[in-house]
């Protein structure tokens, strides 16, 4: 399917799905409302987003709980993060979450930007990057990193916890592994979500949903910093290049 082309006039919105558990962090608070250099993750990833000039409006995806939505209406309003910023209740899963987010998207609107409140520290660079190849006409932009581990396929295991049989060695070349935030023309986005839904398919990213409705999925270069904090190890890495940006900056 050929690229679309956004009219000119249209915003830029960022929808940031904060509704997880957090379940591979461990116990504790939702994962978006964990403290990272003493703020929540959630307030990093809108900062993130707001700063970018591509960005006028963001939705936030709270957890789907009165409490929670109240609580991160708190938040962001006691932040100085911000363009205009509304909340919605998540869903079950991170694609019912999205989907709440582009259902509250106002008319206007015809570039989205689906981005993880788990990737606190994007740089506003990519996420320019990422914005300006969609208003240049590309329906699904995604930043994406080289693959530096070597890649095993597995055959179905057994036990769980047992070996696994190896099938083959994947051509890491030819792999990349993506972030967020993956940029959309919003019809094309819109229409992919109610599809998969309608089919009752999943997809672990916003851009593979689109790519199965035959749409041009492009490239551009990620950034290490963009990482998802899934793990506790990623929070301490996390903090770690928090506390050097702030080294470096002086704030
Ligand atoms: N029902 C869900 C599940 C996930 N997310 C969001 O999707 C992003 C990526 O998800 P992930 O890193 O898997 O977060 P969690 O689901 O919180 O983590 P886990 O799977 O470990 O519970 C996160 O910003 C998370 O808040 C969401 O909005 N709604
Ligand atoms: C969207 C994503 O961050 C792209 O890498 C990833 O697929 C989210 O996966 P998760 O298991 O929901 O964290």
């Amino acid at each position: 399917m050929s690229a679309t082309n956004p009219e000119p006039g249209g915003r830029t919105a960022a929808v940031i799905p904060a509704a997880g558990r957090g379940v591979r962090l461990g116990p504790g608070a939702p994962k978006a409302l964990r403290a990272l250099g003493g703020t929540p993750m959630l307030v990093h990833a809108v900062r993130a987003m707001a700063q970018s000039r591509a960005v006028t409006l963001v939705v936030v995806v709270a957890p789907p709980d009165d409490t929670a939505v109240a609580e991160v209406q708190q938040l962001l309003a006691d932040s100085d993060a911000i363009a205009e910023v509304l909340v919605v209740p998540g869903g079950e899963t991170r694609q019912e979450s999205v989907r709440a987010g582009l259902d509250a998207l106002p008319a206007d609107v015809d570039v989205v930007l689906v981005h993880d409140a788990a990737r606190p520290l994007v740089p506003v660079d990519t996420v320019d990057a990422v914005a300006a190849a969609v208003r240049a006409g590309a329906p699904a932009v995604v930043p994406a990193m080289p693959v530096t581990d070597t890649v095993k396929e597995v055959g179905p295991g057994g036990e769980p916890g047992a070996p696994e049989p190896v099938l083959g060695t994947v051509d890491r070349s030819r792999l990349r592994a993506v972030q967020t935030p993956q940029g959309f023309d919003r019809d094309a986005l819109v229409a992919a979500h109610e599809k998969t839904a309608l089919e009752g398919d999943g997809a672990t990213d916003d851009a593979g949903m689109v790519e199965r409705q035959g749409h041009q999925v492009v490239l551009v270069p990620g950034h290490e910093e963009a990482f998802k904090v899934t793990r506790p190890l990623d929070l301490v890495l996390a903090e770690a290049v928090l506390a050097r940006r702030r080294a470096t900056s002086g704030f």
